[in-house]
Parts: C-alpha cells; structure tokens; sequence
C-alpha cells in the first residue's frame, strides 16, 4: 500500500500551497521549519517540486507533443501562452548551444562555488526585495495563483534547504552567493544589484542568468527525481530516473533538435524548443512498452490511494468494458451477412465489429442518417428509442479513426450524455464496435475517480463520452484539455431533449462556448456535429424554417432560455444547414411497443402491482415519481420474495451501476427506479415497464416506455391509473393522440394475493418504527456522550426503572410480532394459489375444464397460480386489444 502522503498522491493543490508556504516564510521575515516528510525521495522530491515549479530545468517531456492534458510540462505550457516570449525563458526555451556553454562554466565553478557560499547574513526583511511578476500559468497551480501575486525576490541570493536538529524538520535558509574570489561582505546583500526579477519564471532574461545556471550546477539532480515519475515500487527497486539523467538527456536532446531544425529549417535558435513531432512520435514509440508498464503500476498506485467507493465503481467500469464486448472470442459467424454495410462505405474494420454484433442491417435512423454523416454534414436527428441512434452518431467517429489511424494529439470525437448510466452504456456500445479499430473510448463522469479520468484524458483517447458537469469541471480548469477540446472533430448531444433540463443546461453552455471560441472563426471545415433525441420535435417545438442559417446566427446571441432551438443556436453548426432527419412516428414510442393500462385505487396500487408480477414474472422496470416511493417499496417487496432492484439518484453512483448490472443479468427480475432511469437505458430484454405513477409529462412516458421494446424487439408498457391521475392521464393521451386499451386483470386472484401484501406492508411498517426509535435513541446516547450530558429519565428511560422496563417489554413484544408475522407470511409465500371456485384438497370439474391437466401440468404450469398456465402479458395484452378492435 503506497504512501498516501507521498508527492505522488498530494493533490497539485496541496503542493501547490506548500510552495506558498515557503515563500511566506520569506514575506514574514523569519524561517519556519516546514513538515518534516520522512522518506528521503520524497523529501528530495518535494524541494525538487517546490524549485522546478518556479525554476524549471528543461526536461524531456517538455519536447512532446501535448496530449490531452496532464500536468503540462512547462515549457509546453509557456510557449502556448506567451510563444513570444520564448526568448527570455531561461532553462527550458534557452538556446541550447548558449545554455551548454553556461553550464560548462558553471559546471566548473560549481564545488568553489557552493564553498564560498555564505550564511545567511543579516536581516532577510532588511534586504531589497523586488516584486516578482508571476507567469500567468504555473504548472499543476490550477492556474490559481492569486496568492503568489505578492513573491518578491532579490537579486544574488539563493535558498536553500536545509535540516533543523530542534525541530527535526527542514528550513527554507537564504543564502548571498558570491562571485568567486570576492571576500564576503555584510553589506553585499543590501548593494545586490537591482535588476528586474528573476527571470526564470518572468518573461526577462539578463545577466543574472549566469547566477542561475550557477544555482542549477550547485544543485545535486541526480539526487532528484521527478515527481511525476515517483513511485514507491519504483523507489524500491532502484528504478527512479534521477532528475540529473533526465537533464543530461534533454540537453542532448535538444542539441540535437537544434543542429537538425538550423540546417533543415534555417531557424533561428531562439524558436527551437524541441525535437520535431517525427522524433517525437518515434521517441514515444520507443517508450510505449515502458509507459505502458508505468501506466499500470501508476493505477494500481492511484485505486490503492482512492476510496473504497471509487476502486469498486472501477472494477464496475471494468466489467462494463468485458460486457460491452458482448462475446468472448474474435472469431466471427460466415453465416451474418454484413453486406447492406457497404452502401454506405463502412470501414472493413467496422463491418467485422458489426458482423460480431450480429447487426445484419441498419437501422431506419442509420439508414437514413449514414450516407450523409459519412460525408461531412451535420445532422439533427429524431428517431423513436431503441432505433439504433448511439451508431447513427458513433459510425461517422469510428470510420474516421479507422480511415486515419495514428496518434492524434487531440480527441477526435466528445459525446455528451445526461446521465452517467448512459455515458457508460454509450462508451460500451461504441467500444464494442470499435473492437477491431481499436480506438480508445473513454468515460468521464461525476461519481467516479477524478485523477483517474485525468490521466485518462491525458492518454488522449479517440472518442471521450461525457456528462457535462464533470467534463466541464475537468477542461475548464486546464488549458491543455480546451485546446485540445477546440480541436475535436466531432461533437455527438445524445439525449438533447434531456440536456435541456436545470442541472445540465449551465455546463451545456459552457462547454459550446468554449468549443466555438475559436474554432468557428476558422473557415477550414472541423467540426461535424450531431445532435440527437428521440423527442426532439416535441420538445423544440421546431419546424426547418427555424434552422436556416440566418435564424441560427440570430439564436447563437440569445440568452439562455432552455428550449431545443436555443440549444441548436449555441452548439455552432458547421453546415450552414444542417439536415434535419426525424423518423419518428406522431408519438415518437417503438412500433413494437403495446400499451395499456390498469385502473386501480391509489392505494390498491401495490397489490395490482404484486398481482402483475406475480402472474407475469419477466425482467420489469417499474417507474415511481419519488425517491420515498422507491424507499418504501423495495423492503415490501423484497418480504413478498422478489427480487427487486432500486435505482435513483441520491443512491451511491457504485450501487446504481451495480443493480443495472443485476437486473440486466437476471432474467427474471423486478427495478424500481425513479426517472433517472427514464432515458437511453439500453437493458436488453425488458419485457414490461409499469408506470406505477403516472408520468408527468408526454415525453418521460415515451422515453420511460421506450426501456422495452429496444431494437426491433417487442414490449409491453403498462400505466397504472388512480381516479386522482384520471385527468393528467387524458392529457397525456390527447398529447400522444392515442387511446390506450384496459387490460384484463382476475380480481378474484387480485383479492387471494391482497393478504400476503397487506402483512408484508404491515411487517414493514412495524420494523420502520422499530428502527425509527432505536436510531433516534442511539443518537441521542451518542451526541449525550459527547457533549458530557447525563439524559434524564424522563426522557431516556432506564431499563432499571419501571417505565424503562416497560418500553422494553413492548419493544420486545414489537419484536415478536414481526417475527410471527413473517413467518406467516413466509407460509402464505410457500403456498401456490387456486383460482376461484376451485378447492384445493378436492378436484373437482367446476369452472375450469381441464383443471386435472393443468395441474398435472409441470412444463407450462404457473410457479405461483397452480390452476394457471404461464402467459406472456404481451400476449394477453395484444389479445385483449384485438377483441376490442
Ligand atoms: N443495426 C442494428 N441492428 C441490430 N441491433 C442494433 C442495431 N443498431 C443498434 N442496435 C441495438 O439496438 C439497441 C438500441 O440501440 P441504441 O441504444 O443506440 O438506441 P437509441 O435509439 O439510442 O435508444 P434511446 O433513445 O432509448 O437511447 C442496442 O442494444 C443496440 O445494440
């Protein structure tokens, strides 16, 4: 288990502050020992940290081409923000040749150097200290560095660290470095020359450079590493690269790069900063195995130092990434034809995927979507759920990384999603899709461990699919990753409609923003962007007029106000135009999906409920409005033995992936969710949803339904309708122009399963109460105990006392009686039920003819209704509305 508290796992805040720390030590006149960190690397490390921050030394990884963020090397950094400053930074932009013959010189000098070095001598406060100019970006300061505003320096001395026997710590120590031969003075502090700031991290160089190539030379690196390398394992079997070597190696590196870029280019030396992006990529060819095994070692490190919640939700992810592939070998069936795929010019590599996925055909929306996706138009696309559209957008992505494979040094695709669930079911689709272009999807979503999405987008992965909220927080505190985010070359909105809604709308708009910034200034065409939903027309409200070029750039200024077309206004269209493709029917719901309806009493709603699952057992989703019905529901029906999943949103993001899981893998199966569930949820095989409450608008019940019926697969949707919601249930058919047919239910069955969920709820009602009052009492205890109180008899009885025993007894009682009642309830569960008219010790003909078959009946016989065959509701479903035909 590593050190948590080693540089490697302080978050670049908290290094950051330590930084702080030390320089308001100089502020403050006097010299405070800073913590005292045992680990000699790590203390090597940190003063490493806290002088390359400031003064950085030129390093290797300042060459490469930025990936998707990670801590940006800093002279990558600089030259984004101040490329014409690259003549005045000293260390890492300097000219080679010029450096190396400084550092020659200081080299030399060095030990006589570090001998005449005097101690600190007089008053630091009393020094002529000059103000600092901060870069505007330090490397891993978040760019925050208000507090560093105040730094002052002074010319000719140096600090240094060193150990303090009183404290057992370190302290910052400020030295007056002397021109060799030259006897020391006290005064020579006080006449340090006045020039402008240092100017290692200022954008002015001058003659004080010698003095910090001097400070370099005096600085044992090889007794340093980076602290982005550091690792304990690596610490441990001695495989540290010593900041020394690496400096070695850039120098050389850079020598290099100079001698080749003067003679290829005739540069001068003053824009050389680095290898070319040729060398670059051959140079991180090499390394690939390397980093591929420090990658390893780093997660293992990071999920070590995360929390509990967030190294399981990983493990999750890494089953979602076994699932997603759907099959276990790479061997495909010569009998799936993909051939409809050619049509469109799908890449080989896709088609094989394809073939795996058994995907013989395209679907309508991607029919009707690819040909034009495929050669550059940006599409708005409505298609009803479960038509297919995650491909509609991921096909065009995947082609073009499968057209141009290589290293990108941004993302070529960001797909923004509303909910978690469906970020990670869209990253499973298209990596299962990409199984043999191998691009590189990634998930970034809230709930989840952040460093390890950072290091993900620090890989620059092909396809990044996002929640708004987290990719926002993340990009929008780095400038590396908004580059690199302008530079995207498709941007894919699934679930628009959604992303309409309070809590993603803000980020939204952020992101679009940023995105646009620059890159539509830029004529040269960039950007595809689709944007898709299954209610689109209903939400926007939308007809073509609105999409011409001139109504868009009018929208693209107005404020916010949460309608599609203000969406539309602010994503930035390439195309003037951008084609609008709908293939939804008038209500947008699946072609195989039956509705219908049962009218029950609010409060008799759990014992339809039971009835229906009884009688149809399936993989069901049932949808409550609240949270409190999902709480009170799911111990009722687990006590009546179903096996019953909750999902909503206040549950632990870990727990929610986890019951999806379960569900999705048990066949028979009930969820009660809330609407966090409603949209893009790809369960495969959800035979039923119940609306358990009515939903509260026309599009939650088409995006609620359309959890069945997926993929050209038939459902059942099932509205259960109290006289209250009688109203809202009319506007919702008026709304969706449909007349939605009753279904048939066996009230006599209804009224012999009423007992069992009567004392279900009963047991579950008594052991709530029970609870209430244990916790409520412990609370008091605990809080009692903590602030010294003793708690009155009144109010907390003692079991000593007559009314304490009393209260004891009835609990006891309480206690008792639930555990009567489930056992009674255990003995109603075990038996199966007959219908009406039937007796259960004598057979005897009476309604049902054939009740001595049916009976005797095992293959078909109902596990529950021992008179019953088992019946598929679809089935009686479907029936009930032909006859009404
Ligand atoms: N061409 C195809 N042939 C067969 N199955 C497909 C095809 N394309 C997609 N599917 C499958 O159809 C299911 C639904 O696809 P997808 O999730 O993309 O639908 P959707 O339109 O995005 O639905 P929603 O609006 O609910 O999010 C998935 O299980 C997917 O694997």
């Amino acid at each position: 288990m590593p050190n948590k508290k080693t540089p490697r796992h302080q978050s670049q805040k908290q290094q950051q502050r330590q930084l702080l720390a030390s320089f308001d030590v100089k502020r403050r006149k006097t010299v405070t020992p800073v913590k005292k960190i045992k680990n000699p690397v790590v203390e090597a490390a940190n003063e490493q940290w806290a002088d390359m921050t400031m003064n950085p030394p030129p390093m290797p990884a300042a060459n490469k081409p930025a990936a998707f963020g990670g801590a940006p090397s800093p002279s990558t950094q600089e030259s984004k923000k101040r490329p014409q400053q690259h003549q005045s930074e000293p260390a890492s932009s300097a000219p080679a040749s010029a450096k190396k013959t400084k550092r020659a010189k200081a080299k030399k000098s060095a030990p006589q150097q570090a001998a005449e070095e005097s101690s600190t001598e007089g008053e630091e406060g009393e020094w002529d200290w000059k103000d600092v100019t901060m870069p505007t970006y330090i490397p891993g300061a978040d760019n925050d560095i208000g507090g560093m505003v105040s730094l002052q320096e002074i010319d000719g001395v140096n600090c240094a660290w060193e150990d303090d026997e009183e404290t057992g710590g370190r302290t910052l120590k400020f030295h007056k470095a002397r021109k060799a031969g030259k006897p020391a003075q006290k005064s020579d502090a006080k006449q340090a020359k006045r020039t402008v700031p240092l100017a290692r991290i200022t954008s002015t160089r001058d003659d004080s450079d010698e003095e910090i190539d001097n400070f370099y030379d005096t600085v044992d690196w090889d007794s340093f590493v980076a602290v982005d390398d550091y690792s304990e394992q690596k610490a441990e079997t001695g495989e540290l690269v010593s900041i020394g070597k690496l400096m070695r190696e850039a120098e050389s590196e850079l020598a290099e790069a100079n001698v080749a870029t003067d003679a290829d280019e005739g540069q001068s030396d003053d824009d050389v900063v680095g290898p070319s992006g040729s060398e670059v990529e051959e140079a991180e060819e090499g390394e690939e195995d390397e980093e591929d095994e420090e990658e390893e070692i780093d997660e293992d490190e990071d999920e070590d130092a995360m929390q509990v919640d967030e190294v399981e939700i990983e493990d999750d992810e890494e089953k979602d990434d076994t699932m997603a592939a759907g099959f276990e070998d790479d061997v495909e069936d010569p009998d799936v034809d993909v051939s409809a795929w050619d049509a469109f010019g799908v890449h080989p590599l896709l088609q094989r995927a394809l073939k795996h996925l058994g995907f013989t055909t395209p679907s309508e929306i991607q029919s009707k979507t690819l040909y034009h996706s495929m050669t550059g138009r940006d599409i708005i696309g409505a298609a009803e759920t479960g038509s297919g559209k995650t491909l509609a957008f991921g096909i065009p992505m995947l082609q073009h990384i499968s057209e141009n494979p290589g290293k990108w040094t941004a993302p070529t695709g960001l797909v923004l999603t509303p909910t978690r669930e469906l970020a990670i079911q869209v990253k499973n689709h298209l990596k299962a899709m990409a199984r043999f272009s191998r691009a590189r999807v990634v998930v970034i979503v809230g709930g989840m461990s952040q460093p390890k999405q950072e290091r993900q987008l620090n890989t620059c992965p092909d396809i990044i699919i996002a929640t708004p909220g987290r990719f926002w927080d993340l990009v929008s505190t780095n400038d590396v990753y908004l580059n690199q985010l302008r530079a995207i070359k498709f941007l894919a909105i699934d679930e628009a409609d959604r992303m309409l809604e309070p809590g993603h709308f803000s980020e939204l708009k952020d992101i679009f923003k940023a995105l646009n910034e620059t890159a539509l200034q830029e004529t040269e065409r960039r950007r595809q962007t689709f944007v898709f939903s299954a209610t689109l027309l209903k939400d926007m409200q939308l007809n073509k007029r609105k999409l011409s070029p001139k109504a868009m750039k009018r929208m693209q200024g107005k404020p916010e106000s949460g309608t599609m077309e203000d969406l539309i206004g602010r994503v930035g269209f390439y195309d003037k135009q951008p084609l609008f493709i709908d293939v939804t029917r008038g209500d947008s719901t699946a072609r195989t999906l039956v509705e219908t309806r049962i009218d029950c009493m609010a409060n008799e709603k759990d014992h339809y409920l039971y009835y229906f699952l009884m009688r149809y057992p399936g993989r069901t989703l049932v949808f409550v409005n609240s949270i409190d019905s999902i709480r009170r529901m799911l111990p009722m029906l687990r006590l009546l033995q179903i096996n019953v999943f909750g999902l909503h949103a206040q549950m632990e993001q870990r727990q929610r992936l986890k019951n999806v899981d379960r569900f999705r893998d048990t066949e028979n199966a009930v969820m009660v969710a809330s609407d966090v569930a409603a949209r893009g949820l790809d369960i495969p095989q959800v035979d039923y949803v119940i609306h358990y409450q009515l939903p509260r608008s026309g599009d939650l019940y088409v995006h609620r339904s359309g959890r069945t019926a997926r993929a050209s697969n038939e459902g059942l949707a099932v509205m259960m309708v109290s006289p209250e919601e009688r109203k809202l249930y009319y506007k919702m058919c008026a709304k969706l122009d449909k007349d939605i047919s009753p279904f048939p239910i066996d009230l006599d069955l209804i009224g012999r399963l009423k007992p069992r969920v009567d004392l279900a709820r009963d047991i579950d009602l008594r052991e709530h109460k029970l609870n209430k009052i244990s916790h409520e009492r412990n609370w008091f205890k605990k809080n009692a105990a903590e602030m010294d109180i003793e708690l009155d008899s009144d109010f907390m009885p003692s079991s000593d006392d007559e009314r304490g025993s009393e209260i004891n007894r009835s609990e006891k009682q309480e206690k008792m009686h639930i555990r009567t009642a489930k056992s009674r309830l255990n003995q109603m569960l075990s038996k199966k039920i007959m219908g009406r008219g039937i007796s259960g010790r004598y057979l005897s003909s009476g309604i049902i003819s054939d009740l001595a078959d049916r009976l005797l009946d095992q293959k078909d016989a109902h596990a529950v209704f021992s008179t019953l065959r088992k019946e598929s509701a679809l089935e009686t479903a479907k029936l009930k509305t032909d006859n009404l035909k």
